[in-house]
């Protein structure tokens, strides 16, 4: 039953095409948003959720179609959870050492440096993270982590790519 429901919200949203392009996607992540008093957001940005597309256009179509959507809305599902859970002072944002958590929790492995360059790339000036930078940040580590075990074929950890595999890899993104 609520395959079925999120299967008519998905069509209301996609329209016709019955795939969903950044502007839609925009208007639905700021319209759950807006629900939710505890995240804190200036609402998410056009370019953002370009990012997120393509991050999740797993089909090449440019938009996603409702099994990518489905996907990336559980995942959002999830981190929300996450951000909440951390942002302790319940300040609808969450500051360095707390995404350093958020991160972990989420089951990412990183390094110092990596936890450093996601603070200078998604905090604001008080190092704090708000949800809509959380939720970008999440979507491209997921999808990079996944792109890189994609590549990883016989899983040694090392991948070979050439400078247009390169750049296929980290422009559309
Ligand atoms: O708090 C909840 O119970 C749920 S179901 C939250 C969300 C479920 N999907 C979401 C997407 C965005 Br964007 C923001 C919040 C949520």
């Amino acid at each position: 039953e609520e395959q079925k429901q999120f299967r008519n919200i998905f069509r209301q949203i996609a329209g016709d095409d019955m795939e969903i392009n950044a502007e839609e996607l925009r208007n639905v992540l700021n319209n759950v948003v807006k629900k939710h008093k505890d995240l804190r957001s200036e609402g998410f940005e056009l370019e953002s959720c370009r990012s997120m597309i393509a991050l999740m256009d797993t089909d090449g179509s440019g938009k996603i179609n409702f099994d990518e959507f489905r996907h990336l809305w559980d995942k959002i599902k999830s981190w929300q959870k996450i951000f909440k859970r951390y942002d302790t002072d319940h300040s609808g944002t969450i500051n360095s050492y707390e995404m350093r958590n958020a991160v972990n929790d989420a089951g990412f492995r990183l390094n110092n440096q990596l936890y450093d360059i996601i603070t200078m790339r998604y905090a604001d000036k008080n190092m704090n993270i708000d949800f809509d930078s959380f939720i970008c940040c999440f979507v491209r580590l997921d999808a990079m982590f996944r792109a890189f075990h994609a590549f990883d074929k016989d899983g040694d950890g090392i991948i070979k790519l050439n400078v247009l595999e390169w750049l296929q890899l980290t422009l559309y993104a």
